[in-house]
Order: C-alpha cells, then sequence, then structure tokens
C-alpha cells in the first residue's frame, strides 16, 4: 500500500486501526448470522443451522479470491473460524469424535468445524455413530481410509446398520513424529508405543531407525503418548496434538514412509445436503452372486461418465447376498445425470442404500 508507513510506531498504530476495521466488519457479519438464523426458525422451527454446501462455497470463494500475501489455505483458515464462530452464535453445534482427545479425528474435526464447536471424545468408531443416531450430538467424525494403509473397515460396517449420512469428508495429512518424555532416556529406548495403522504407515523408518525396539500397538496414537509419560526406557509415535496434550518433544519428525500419507474422515449426520457446485456421492450396493454383477452394476457410471473415486467391497453381514461394494463417485444426487445412473443402479441391485451426496472436502 502506497500510504504505509515505513517506522515501526507508525507501522502499529497501522495495525491498531485496522485490527479496529476488522473487528467492526467480523461483528457486522457475525450480526448477519444472527439474522440468518432468525430467517431460518421463522420458515422452519425444525431448521438446520449448519449448512455443509454453503461453507464449502464460501471457503472455495475465499480461496479464489485471496490474491496474498497469505497463502490461499491459509486464509480459508481464518474464515473457518470466522464461520464456526457465527455458527455458534446461530446454535452450538456438538460433535462426537473417535477419541480419546489428541487423535488425528479430532484434529479432522476442528479442521472440519472450527474451535467453537463443542467436540467430545467416543472410545469406538460405532459409538460416534450411536451418539449421533441418538440426538446426543448433532455431527460424529470418522476415519475412513489411508492413503498408505487403505479402507477403515469398522466405519463401512458401521454405515450398513445405520440411517446415518454422510455430510461432508475432511482430508488431513497424517504426519507422525517420533516423540519422548523429559524423563525418557533417549539412548536406551527399548519400546514404542502407536497404534497398529501408524506402525505400518513408518514400518521402513522404524527397521531402519529402531530396529531392535518392541513395537507395542495401542488402542490410538493419543493412548501412545500418554503411557511415554510414565516410563523412562520408552518412546511414542503420535502426532502433534497427542505431543502437545502431553507435553511430549519430538526426537524425530515426519517419519512417515510415504510424505503423501493422508486420512479422510467423514462427517456423518442425519441432513441430506443440497448441491454446493463440487460434490462426491457415496452409496453403498448388495449385489445378487452371479457372474458378470461387479460389470452390471459399474457399466450405468461409464456410460454416463461418471468419475468413481472409491470401490471397496465387505462381506456381506446379512448372508443373502454375497457382494456389498461401496462406491463413491463425483457428482451430487440431484443432478439429472447422477439420478439417472441410480435409478439404473436401483434396477441391478439387490439392495441401494445412498449413504449422502457432500461438498468435495476444501481445507
Ligand atoms: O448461510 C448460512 O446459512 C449461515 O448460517 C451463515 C454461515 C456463515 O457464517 O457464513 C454460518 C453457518 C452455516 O453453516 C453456513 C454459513
Amino acid at each position: 500500500m502506497s500510504d504505509t508507513p515505513k517506522d515501526l510506531e507508525g507501522l502499529r498504530q497501522r495495525i491498531d486501526q485496522l485490527d479496529s476495521d476488522i473487528m467492526r466488519l467480523i461483528s457486522e457479519r457475525a450480526e448477519c448470522a444472527r439474522s440468518v438464523a432468525e430467517t431460518k426458525t421463522k420458515d422452519d422451527p425444525q431448521a438446520v443451522f449448519y449448512r455443509p454446501e454453503r461453507e464449502a462455497q464460501v471457503l472455495r470463494r475465499i480461496m479464489e479470491l485471496n490474491d496474498g500475501p497469505l497463502d490461499s489455505e491459509e486464509m480459508a483458515r481464518l474464515f473457518r473460524e470466522i464461520m464456526s464462530a457465527c455458527l455458534a452464535l446461530e446454535q452450538p453445534i456438538k460433535v462426537a469424535y473417535l477419541g480419546p482427545e489428541g487423535t488425528f479425528t479430532q484434529q479432522a474435526s476442528l479442521k472440519h468445524f472450527g474451535e467453537s464447536a463443542i467436540s467430545l471424545p467416543m472410545a469406538a468408531i460405532d459409538e460416534v455413530f450411536r451418539e449421533v443416531e441418538a440426538g446426543a450430538v448433532n455431527y460424529g467424525v470418522v476415519p475412513v481410509e489411508n492413503s498408505t494403509e487403505g479402507v477403515i473397515n469398522h466405519t463401512l460396517d458401521s454405515f450398513m446398520d445405520s440411517s446415518m449420512r454422510i455430510c461432508g469428508e475432511v482430508v488431513l495429512r497424517i504426519h507422525h513424529h517420533l516423540l519422548v518424555s523429559d524423563n525418557t532416556r533417549r539412548d536406551k529406548v527399548s519400546r514404542i508405543y502407536s497404534h497398529p495403522q501408524s506402525f505400518a504407515q513408518c514400518r521402513k523408518w522404524l527397521d531402519a531407525h529402531y530396529p531392535q525396539a518392541e513395537r507395542v500397538p495401542v488402542s490410538s496414537n493419543a493412548e501412545a503418548a500418554r503411557l511415554v509419560k510414565t516410563e523412562w526406557h520408552s518412546a511414542a509415535i503420535a502426532g502433534d496434538m497427542a505431543a502437545k496434550l502431553y507435553g511430549l518433544t519430538r526426537v524425530a519428525e515426519k517419519i512417515e514412509d510415504r510424505p503423501d500419507n493422508s486420512t479422510r474422515f467423514l462427517i456423518i449426520g442425519n441432513q441430506d445436503v443440497p448441491m454446493s457446485g463440487d460434490d462426491k456421492t457415496s452409496i453403498v450396493v448388495a449385489m445378487r452372486n452371479q457372474p458378470g454383477a461387479l460389470h452390471d452394476l459399474l457399466e450405468p457410471f461409464h456410460r454416463h461418465q461418471i468419475d468413481l473415486t472409491r470401490l471397496e467391497t465387505r462381506p456381506s453381514r446379512s448372508g443373502v447376498w454375497n457382494y456389498v461394494f461401496f462406491i463413491d463417485f463425483k457428482g451430487h444426487r440431484d443432478e439429472p445425470r447422477v439420478a439417472a445412473v441410480l435409478e439404473e443402479v436401483q434396477v441391478r441391485a439387490a439392495e441401494l442404500k445412498v449413504l449422502g451426496s457432500f461438498p468435495m472436502g476444501v481445507l
């Protein structure tokens, strides 16, 4: 800016002025959100306040408009928090996540809903489903697949017996660190705690650096971090949140074997999300056990040129149908070509359940 002062005092005065302007604008925005809430409840007493499609549009627009010097993801994260606070003014949102505190799922929940949501740790994936189903919380966050280790079967299986719908997705880059406490004798580490998935994601690094250490699998990375606090000869593999929560030090950073290691999480709830303009749909399909079943199922997607983003098979638990397929594809169920494909699949399948159409992860 041409009239930006050059001296420190002048620059700080300018920053104070800008902060006042930003605060006034944020307050004005919050007032607007409050009015949105009044409008929503006037039209419909059962109104839902959290609107994933609108949030995705707001964040995408911010990223498109941004000219720097902050990078677009950073700018979107700031707006993520502003929206989170605005939503809390409309209605405080309660979110259950796969705990305990300090897990990557908690990090995913924060990334998606921001700091103003009230988040509650659950001991297991099916508990997250149960809490949302029972109405004890508004939404749930569960992991569904990791780029190195593949699908999280518990989550897919939970969908089979549940009426929950998918309202969103979050992708998180997973960075693992080797962590120790103040009491750890770093040259004497003989035991390493972590979640089995994390061990698998850091296998080569561990073989190279700690081939002799005993690898002890535990229920979560956060639990691994907790255990290290009390043992002088142990270390943990976990992420930043767990390290911070238990005050541990990183001995080695980003030790995952694949630099692009990431996990996808799903937001579950009981609302159908309208189109955001860049959406995905998840379905689960049971097919009869006959030759060519998979071909018959996929053929309409190919003909309508719909991009499949994931296909998983799970054994059916009903015993009647042998194959159950989980399919993710680009597009929203309200788009005519997607609706046409779903109609055709319905005819060919023994059973079809649309788990939800939702915005592609933005942040
Ligand atoms: O547009 C809305 O429906 C709002 O409630 C406003 C707002 C926002 O702050 O922009 C807040 C919460 C919703 O999840 C989406 C957007």
